[in-house]
């Protein structure tokens, strides 16, 4: 079928009627429901950007010829990345980099799964077959997906088959003919409610031992299989009015957390089956890491153009400007915006082929990125709501404008240097819809968080990093000085 359009992900998701459950019920239409109608409104939207914007969001399928996603693209050039790039901005520009799991993010991780897939076949050659055929499958129907890496939160100082009931977090319970049954919970599964199916793969920033291989597993699921429950957290979608809320009301993607109860997973989507060995080392030896933090670079810069307009409309609508601090405050944002701009460049073009015959972003700069913006964007919020201080909350609604006996009062009583008070508070509550109100925290928590533990992964990054070089540059000095 090739792309679809944003009335047939809408069509699709009603006929699969996910189980997902949200405030205590069960939800009968995610489409309708309030909870998460609005956000599948903005993904039917990418959906239709994509027909919209043709030349730059769609190629021609290498297997069927039919018209299908970029993002889905395979890059043998640095040109191809350099298009894929293009088209998760393109995206990234119609919801300002909110929506963390716009389908691009994870179109790149089957991308790299199914052609680097030399790794799954170490176990089985059918488990690689398995990954390439997904790939295409993915990309020929554009199905859109969310993924759950993480064990249930019970007991971090244990592995899972220490844990007091080892059988809480997902786990193989049998092999048989046709596939595996799994059970057991997953976490988190951001947008699980209104995808349509859902990459079961492992976290590797922290490595599986050999005796939690039947916890370590990597398949695909649709998200209405039966035994499957999406659980969806509050939505903190509050209310439609865009006014109001200018980014709640569109791009509230909620996270769920994923229950399996003896859930059949035929072999043809099982990738990696109870082997921890092979678990840790999915996301590198595919190259996925990298492609996936190609598309979590290349929106970060698109988030931090948008901060950055924010920012600098605050400063002009209440004349703060010229104030030192505050010029301060904006250079941070500017610095940052172009480093991660250097970061995608660097990466693109020191792009290299892999073994496989993929063209490769270079690691080393988008590392350095993926590990340095989860510490910098909590910082970049906090800019925003120094900048906007009592105005962050000072920010009456749109029915108060709207009031006779109150209108005119806040009309005036809240009017910038150059806008009245209607225009200002409108700023002024994107500011806090960016920043502080429920959505505006989980951003903020999203980007720290949900590439893995920043802390374990700098570890990691320590660790792994090349120290010989710097260490003999000093020895060298040292020596000459003799
Ligand atoms: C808003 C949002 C959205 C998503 C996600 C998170 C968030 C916040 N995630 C989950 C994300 O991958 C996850 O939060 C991180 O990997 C961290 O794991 P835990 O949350 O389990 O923290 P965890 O429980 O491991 O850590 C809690 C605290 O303990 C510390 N700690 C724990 N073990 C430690 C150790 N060994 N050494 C040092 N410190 C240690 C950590 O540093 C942290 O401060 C996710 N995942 C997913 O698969 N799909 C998704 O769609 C999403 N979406
Ligand atoms: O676990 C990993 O090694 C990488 C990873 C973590 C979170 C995520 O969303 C994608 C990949």
């Amino acid at each position: 079928m090739g792309a679809k359009t944003g009335k047939q992900y809408i069509e699709r998701l009603k006929k699969a009627k996910n189980t997902v459950y949200v405030d205590g019920e069960k939800v009968e239409d995610v489409t309708e429901h309030k909870a998460f109608k609005n956000v599948v409104n903005s993904m039917a939207r990418l959906y239709d950007i994509q027909h919209e914007k043709k030349e730059k969001m769609l190629y021609t399928s290498p297997t069927t010829g039919d018209q299908v996603g970029m993002t889905f693209k395979h890059p043998t050039t640095i040109d191809d990345l350099i298009a894929r790039r293009e088209a998760t901005q393109e995206w990234a520009r119609s919801h300002a980099g909110m929506m963390g799991r716009s389908p691009d993010y994870l179109n790149a991780e089957v991308m790299a799964m199914g052609m680097n897939n030399s790794l799954f076949a170490e176990a089985d050659e059918r488990f690689a077959d398995n990954a390439r055929k997904y790939y295409e499958y993915a990309r020929e129907n554009d199905i859109s997906l969310t993924h759950t890496l993480i064990h249930p939160q019970v007991n971090r100082a244990k592995a899972e088959h220490e844990q007091k009931d080892a059988n809480v977090s997902l786990h193989l319970v049998e092999e048989n003919q046709d596939g595996i049954i799994v059970d057991g919970i997953r976490l988190l599964a951001t947008q699980a409610a209104i995808t349509d199916e859902t990459l079961v793969f492992p976290s590797t920033v922290k490595k599986a031992g050999e005796l939690d291989d039947p916890y370590s597993l990597a398949f695909v699921v649709e998200n209405n299989a039966e035994g499957v429950k999406m659980i969806s957290r509050e939505s903190w979608d509050y209310r439609d009015n865009k006014w109001d809320y200018p980014l709640s009301s569109q791009f509230e993607e909620g996270d769920a957390i994923v229950s399996f109860e003896n859930v059949f997973i035929p072999w043809e989507r099982v990738f990696v089956c109870g082997n921890s060995d092979i678990c840790n080392r999915t996301f590198g030896d595919t190259n996925a890491v990298v492609h996936m933090a190609h598309q979590v670079v290349s929106k970060a810069i698109i988030k931090t153009e948008f901060i950055l307009g924010v920012a600098l409309s605050i400063m002009e609508a209440i004349g703060i400007d010229q104030f030192q601090h505050v010029k301060d405050k904006g250079r941070d944002i500017m610095i940052t915006l172009e480093t991660m701009r250097s970061h995608i460049y660097r990466a693109e073009h020191n792009a290299k082929l892999d073994e496989s015959g993929m063209m490769t972003p270079d690691f080393a700069a988008l590392n350095a990125a993926r590990n340095w913006y989860p510490r910098i964007y909590p910082k970049l919020a906090e800019i925003i709501r120094v900048l906007a201080a009592s105005g962050l909350t000072g920010i009456p609604t749109q029915a108060d404008f709207e009031n006779e006996e109150i209108g005119d009062i806040l009309r005036r009583g809240l009017q910038g240097a150059h806008v009245d008070g209607y225009e200002r508070v409108q700023l002024f509550r994107l500011a806090w819809d960016l920043t502080a109100s429920a959505f505006g925290t989980r951003q903020s928590h999203y980007e720290y968080y949900f590439f893995g533990d920043p802390v374990r992964m700098g570890m990691t990054y320590f660790d792994t990093f090349e120290k010989e070089p710097y260490k003999n540059f000093v020895k060298d000095f040292l020596s000459d000085l003799k």
